[in-house]
């Protein structure tokens, strides 16, 4: 008796049984959403987004892929998920800095946020910080760069927003959604992933090359600009604007699938 080759029907059945799987899946993770809500008490600060933990979660994505599936399809679903639970938990928008590329700002977006998440562009960095000023749990995406204002010297003060996370978070080649950005809100408490700090400096002249981690600059009468600092390199008196999960390196040969 010889065996029967695998038909189409058959690779199909198998695919339509994991997707139901993962259907049922994504339907008990919605099930914890209420619990959620109530635990966090969301109510009181208008927003879900939890960067820190948000983090975690990536980083252990990156551990435990593996085979065919490019990973970047894999972080896509999973940002999406994730976006869409925060949304569900506070409905929240997306102010977007659309003064540079404005293209390459919307695919970052629309790969971290998803597409239910209402996305607004703004013709520049400070139009982005008002709106999210304004809002109480919006988001602002913010390009990274050289800039013509120093869109950054209000961020971190009492009752302005913040920087909580840089993005992309995990770097790889060829990734898609590459530009170079951090992301603001309003203060959230705990929320914040705290491993780099960023920094505001305001020099005579330009720092020497390699000197700090620069993400934003503004060269006029004076150099400012807006730089990452470990954590614990902090000095004292600096004037904080954020702080961020340090973003994550994958190997190039990490394996076919990354
Ligand atoms: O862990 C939380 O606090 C959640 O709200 C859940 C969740 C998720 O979907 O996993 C959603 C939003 C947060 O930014 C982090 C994670």
């Amino acid at each position: 008796m010889t065996d029967q080759p695998t038909t189409l029907d058959d690779l199909r059945t198998r695919i339509d049984q994991i997707d139901e799987d993962m259907h049922r899946l994504l339907i008990q993770r919605g099930g914890i959403i209420d619990e959620l809500v109530r635990v966090k008490r969301t109510g009181e600060t208008g927003s879900a987004f939890r960067p820190g933990r948000e983090a975690d979660m990536m980083r252990r994505l990156v551990e435990r892929h593996s085979g065919r599936l490019p990973f970047s399809a894999v972080e896509h679903i999973w940002r999406t998920i994730i976006s869409g639970f925060t949304h569900v938990q506070a409905p929240y928008g997306v102010h977007v800095d659309g003064s540079g590329d404005a293209g390459a700002m919307r695919d970052l977006a629309r790969f971290q946020m998803g597409f239910d998440v209402p996305l607004t562009l703004h013709d520049g960095p400070q139009a982005v910080i008002e709106a999210v000023s304004a809002s109480q749990g919006d988001l602002g995406l913010i390009r990274l760069g050289g800039s013509p204002t120093a869109w950054w010297s209000e961020l971190g003060e009492p009752g302005r927003p913040q920087i909580m996370s840089r993005l992309p978070f995990l770097i790889y080649p060829n990734r898609p959604a590459a530009a170079d950005a951090v992301v603001i809100a309003n203060h959230l408490g705990d929320a914040a992933a705290e491993d780099m700090a960023v920094v505001q400096f305001d020099l005579a002249g330009a720092p020497p090359e390699g000197a700090f981690q620069v993400l934003a600059y503004n060269i006029a009468d004076r150099w400012r600009g807006l730089v990452a600092l470990d954590k614990a390199r902090l000095p004292e008196g600096a004037r904080t604007a954020g702080s961020y999960a340090r973003p994550v390196t994958l190997a190039p040969n990490g394996g076919d699938a990354r």
